[in-house]
C-alpha cells in the first residue's frame, strides 16, 4: 500500500470491553479525521437507532444475497445475528486517502488480517476480568447466563492479543481514545519514512 491510500484501523476485543464507547468517543471528537465504516446486520433494530447511521440492518436473506455476492470485507455470526463490514465502501474511501476505521469483534478482524495484513490491528483490553464482568452486567442488556458464556468467550479472545500491533488498555474512555489517536499518528509517520518525502532529504544527506 502507498502513502496517497488511507489506512485501514481495526479496533477489536472481547463483548463488553468499550469497543463501542471508546468508538464513539473517538468520533465526537472533531479532530478525529478517519472515516467510521458502518457495518451492516441482521439484528433487530434497537430504539434510538437510526438505518444508516449506526447499521444497515438487512434481513438474513439480504444478508446471505451478499455474502454470495462477495460484497464484505470480513462478516462473522454474534449471538445469533450477521454482521459485516461492506467492502465497496471501504476499498473507494481508503482510495480518496481517507482512513477508514472499522470496530469489529474478533473472528472479524482475524478475517480482515488474512485479506488485509497491512492494516493497523488495535486490540482493546479490559484492566482485568472482574472489570470486564460489571461491565457486562452494568450494560444491562445481557442475562447472567449469556454474561458467564461472555466472559469463556473473552478469556479465549484475551489470548489472542499478542496477534495485534497494538493493545490499549479501556481504563479511561478518554485515554483509551487518545491512545488510538496516538497510534495511528504514529503508524502515519512510520510509512512516511520509507515514503519519497524522506526519500528526498536521505538523498541529499548522502550526497
Ligand atoms: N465482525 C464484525 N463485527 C461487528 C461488525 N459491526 C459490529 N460488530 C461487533 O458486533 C458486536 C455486537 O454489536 P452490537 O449488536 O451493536 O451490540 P453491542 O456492541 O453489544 O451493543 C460488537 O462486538 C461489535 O464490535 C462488523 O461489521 N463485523
Ligand atoms: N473505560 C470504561 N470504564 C468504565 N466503564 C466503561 C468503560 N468503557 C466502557 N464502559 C462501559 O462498559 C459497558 C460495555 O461497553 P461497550 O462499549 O458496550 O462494549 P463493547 O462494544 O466492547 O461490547 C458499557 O456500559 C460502557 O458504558
Amino acid at each position: 500500500m502507498t502513502s496517497d491510500k488511507g489506512l485501514l484501523i481495526v479496533l477489536s476485543g472481547p463483548s463488553g470491553v468499550g469497543k463501542g464507547t471508546v468508538r464513539k468517543a473517538i468520533f465526537d471528537d472533531p479532530d478525529t479525521a478517519f472515516k467510521y465504516s458502518i457495518s451492516m446486520t441482521t439484528r433487530r433494530q434497537r430504539e434510538g437507532e437510526v438505518d444508516g447511521v449506526d447499521y444497515f440492518f438487512k434481513t438474513k436473506e439480504e444478508f446471505e444475497s451478499l455474502i454470495e455476492q462477495d460484497k464484505f470485507i470480513e462478516y462473522a455470526e454474534y449471538v445469533g445475528n450477521y454482521y459485516g463490514t461492506p467492502i465497496d465502501y471501504v476499498k473507494e474511501t481508503m482510495e480518496k486517502g481517507y482512513d477508514v476505521f472499522l470496530e469489529i469483534e474478533v473472528e472479524g478482524a482475524k478475517q480482515v488480517r488474512e485479506k488485509f495484513p497491512e492494516a493497523l490491528f488495535i486490540f482493546l483490553a479490559p484492566p482485568d476480568l472482574t472489570q470486564l464482568e460489571e461491565r457486562l452486567i452494568g450494560r444491562g442488556t445481557d442475562s447472567m447466563e449469556v454474561i458467564r458464556h461472555r466472559i469463556r468467550e473473552a478469556k479465549r479472545e484475551l489470548n489472542l492479543m499478542n496477534l495485534y500491533d497494538y493493545v490499549v488498555i479501556n481504563e479511561d474512555v478518554q485515554q483509551a481514545k487518545r491512545r488510538v489517536q496516538c497510534i495511528v499518528e504514529a503508524s502515519h509517520m512510520k510509512r512516511e519514512r520509507v515514503e519519497s518525502k524522506l526519500r528526498k532529504l536521505l538523498l541529499e544527506v548522502n550526497n
